[in-house]
């Protein structure tokens, strides 16, 4: 059997006398699309630059690609691609000269590929990095880590900057890569944005895990804001009960509602009504946490 391309038992990890990870334990397999999901401040991007031995542990083994990263030096940084979560390009150079000397430090990437993504994501490589914005600079970095189309990408939060027409077209890449049979660990505090792509994610608060999700389950099982705009106003006692409905606010013609699982019973008992809109929005992974996992 391969060995999975992270492995993490009994992490931990202290900033002084501030708990920042607690016994994190997670095993991601090979070629698989992996999200690392929780609020700001739930530990994502220090468990991050634990994989990247970029800071050390209190406490706990890793594995990434089958080696400690703290021994794994160039040979193991050269199989991953990786993405700050803050991302920080200074300098005046342009992007292509920037990535073309990352690409020769590598020595595996074909000069077209840079072109290729650059065209993708929309970046004029002429333009000097240090002048560039943030959602460019993103951009930069998201090719940094995608060009030599390594073994495993570590995203820390990799879509933040960037719009949504840019976030479709990455989130585009990270399928290819899965596709090619690399493996993707990408964090995220947006539930949405891994779950068009990741097969399974953890979801980490204060440090902790929570638990392993299937995302298909996870998006299944998430509640839902609605909000629904008739015609003529309506009387919420119609509405009242209906199961997998809750905190039911009905104002006139609008009703507003949070609804989990299913909405057929929530539709059908609408339809005997004019429905002018409808508004569903995905409530922040607090909500959802609150939700799936109680207070
Ligand atoms: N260098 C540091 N010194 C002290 N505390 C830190 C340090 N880095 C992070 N922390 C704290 O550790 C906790 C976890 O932070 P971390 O950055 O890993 O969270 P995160 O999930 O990545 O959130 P974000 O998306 O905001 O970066 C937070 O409470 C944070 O304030």
């Amino acid at each position: 059997m391969t060995a999975p391309a992270i492995r993490v038992a009994g992490l931990s990890k202290n900033y002084g006398k501030h708990v920042a990870l607690t016994d994190l334990n997670l095993e991601v397999q090979p070629g698989e699309v992996f999200g690392f999901l929780g609020p700001n401040g739930a530990g994502k991007s220090t468990t991050i630059r634990i994989l990247l031995d970029l800071i050390r542990p209190t406490a706990g083994r890793i594995e990434v690609l089958g080696t400690d990263p703290r021994t794994g030096g160039a040979a193991l940084r050269e199989r991953i691609g990786y993405l700050p979560g803050e991302l920080e390009i200074e300098g005046r150079n342009t992007a292509r000269e920037l990535l073309g000397f990352l690409a020769d430090q590598r020595g595996t990437v074909a000069k077209r590929r840079i072109e290729e993504l650059a065209e993708l994501l929309d970046l004029d490589l002429a333009k000097h990095v240090g002048k560039m914005s943030k959602g460019n600079k993103q951009k930069v970095g998201i090719i940094a880590a995608f060009m030599h189309r390594p073994d495993l990408l570590v995203l820390d939060e990799p879509t933040s900057g960037l719009d949504p027409l840019l976030q479709q077209r990455f989130l585009g890449l990270v399928r290819e890569a899965a596709d090619n049979g690399q493996t993707v660990f990408m964090s995220s505090h947006i539930l949405s944005e891994v779950q068009d792509t990741a097969d399974r994610a953890v979801i980490m608060r204060a440090g902790k895990l929570l638990g392993t999700e299937n995302v298909e389950d996870l998006r299944r099982r998430s509640p839902r804001s609605v909000e629904l705009v008739f015609a003529e106003p309506v009387d919420e006692a119609e509405f009242a009960g209906l199961p997998g409905l809750r905190d039911l606010h009905v104002d006139g013609r609008t009703l507003k509602c949070t609804t989990e699982g299913e909405v057929d019973d929530l539709f059908k008992a609408a339809a005997k009504h004019r429905i002018q809109s409808v508004l569903s929005t995905e409530p922040d992974l607090e909500a959802i946490f609150f939700s799936l996992y109680g207070r």
